[in-house]
Order: C-alpha cells, then structure tokens, then sequence
C-alpha cells in the first residue's frame, strides 16, 4: 500500500487552477521528489496535502485513511509533519528548546524547568531524545546555542530535527536546501537517506537538481498544476516533457 496518494486533487485560486486533477503516490520509506519550474503547483500541492488549503475536487489518503479536508492539527496526528522555517521568536530559543518544545506534548512547564535544571523524570528522557536527535544530525556541539546564532544550513537542520521530535511517518519538506552550502547540503540528504532506513517517508520540493537527483527515488514533475512526468531521476531527466517545460531545452 502507498503511505500517501491522492486522487484528481485541485485546488482553484479565483479560477486559476494552482492544482489540477494531480495523481501523486508516495511509497512508504523513500524519498519522492516533486519538481517543476515557479508556479507550477508544488507548495499549493504540499499546502493541500498538509491541510492548510482545503481542496476542490478530488481525494488524499494516507495509509489508506481519507484525510481529504482534514485541518493540520489533524493531519499531524495521523504522522505528517511539515517542517518549517523557524520563526522570529523561536530564534531566541536554543537549538536544544526549538527541539523540546516541538515534541507532541510539551508543555510550558519542561521549558522552565530546563532552564532552572530542575527536570522530572520524563522531561530527563525528552532533553535524551532531544540530544540523540541532535546527535544524529551532527549539530549536537550546537545545542545552547541561540538559533538566530546559526548558519542558514543549521538552522536548516534544526528544522528537520523539530519534525524528527514529533517521531512522524512522513517528512514534507520545501526547499531544505535552498541557501545551503553544497558540502552542507549533501550532508542534510545524507541525513534523510538515513532516516529512510529508518522507515520514515520524505515529500519533498527541491530546486537543486545537481544535488538532489542522486539521493532520491521517485520524481514527480509538474507544470502549469499538473503531472507532466515521473519516474525514476534518470528517467525523468531524460523525458523530452521535462527538458521542453522545465529545463526550457538546455
Ligand atoms: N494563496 C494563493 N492565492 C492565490 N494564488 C495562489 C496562492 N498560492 C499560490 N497561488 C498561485 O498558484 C500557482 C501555483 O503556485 P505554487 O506556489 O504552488 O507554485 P510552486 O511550484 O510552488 O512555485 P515556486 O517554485 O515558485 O515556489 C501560481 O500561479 C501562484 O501564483
């Protein structure tokens, strides 16, 4: 069974067809990768997946459950999780807080007891799984740091330690690469290969192909709402639709 599929999924903005009957499946434990040049429908699809777009037609199962419609707080719970860019007051937080707080059942209480080293038993194993989190993504040399003290590419990571926190079935992501440096990059896609294994599923959109395409399994491309193409990377590279549409014939 596909962990996610959707099913002629549209979502209209004032008659502009952002999606247009899209067919997308993911299958459990890789990494699917949708491309396609500005404005072909990638975020709008991620927004309808994730719940914060309700769409107009068409049907999103995840592990086989209707979740059409369903609001994010819902669509959480099922085990998608989206990362997010950090924001403004987040940024204050150390990295090791932004890890805390994004656990499913954190209260306001773990955070002030962090900070005054009086943790109960329970809060003793969340600040663990915190560390081992941050371990994993080699940014555990970071964790009293400020967040608004980092590099694009940690904070970066740091993002994708807050989504590991909620212990999700699948990781959408957008543009977990943009502004990172490569070497920073391939380690970020090191990373998520290794969660694969794991068993968690990504959804992601990416510009960087060059870095990308060899990490992933799947691609879908888009172009004006739609599914033009998909495939293996190499396949789709080499598929006449993707050169003409989104790489214009280079
Ligand atoms: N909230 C919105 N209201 C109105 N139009 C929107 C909205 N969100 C997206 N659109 C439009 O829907 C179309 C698809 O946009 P979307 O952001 O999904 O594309 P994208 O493939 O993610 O582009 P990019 O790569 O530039 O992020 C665009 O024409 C965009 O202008």
């Amino acid at each position: 069974m596909k962990i996610l599929k959707t099913v002629s999924l549209s979502k209209f903005f004032d008659g502009l067809k952002a999606l247009n009957k899209v067919n997308i499946e993911v299958d459990r434990q890789t990494l699917t990768l949708i491309i396609g040049p500005n404005g072909s429908g990638k975020s709008t699809f991620i927004n309808t997946i994730c719940g914060f777009y309700k769409p107009d037609e068409g049907k999103v199962y995840f592990e086989g459950k209707d979740i059409t419609g369903l609001p994010p707080n819902k669509i959480y719970e099922h085990g998608i999780v989206r990362t997010f860019q950090t924001p403004q007051p987040l940024k204050k937080l150390t990295v090791l807080e932004n890890l805390i707080i994004a656990e499913r059942h954190v209260g306001e209480n773990v955070l002030k007891a962090l900070r005054y080293s009086s943790w109960l038993k329970q809060e003793e194993e969340l600040v663990e799984r915190a560390f081992k989190t941050l371990e994993f993504l080699k940014i555990d040399h970071l964790w009293d740091r400020e967040a608004y003290k980092l590099s694009g590419g940690q904070l970066k990571l740091v993002e994708v330690g807050r989504a590991l926190m909620t212990n999700p079935k699948m990781i959408v992501t957008d543009e977990p690469i943009a502004g990172v440096a490569p070497a920073l990059a391939h380690e970020i896609f090191d990373r998520f290969v290794e969660l694969k294994k794991k068993g968690i599923t990504f959804l992601i959109v990416e510009h960087r192909l060059d870095i990308v395409m060899s990490y992933v399994d799947y691609v879908y491309v888009m172009a004006s709402g739609q599914v033009i193409s998909q495939g293996k990377p190499e396949d789709v590279m080499n598929d006449p639709r993707v050169i003409e549409v989104y790489l214009g014939g280079d």
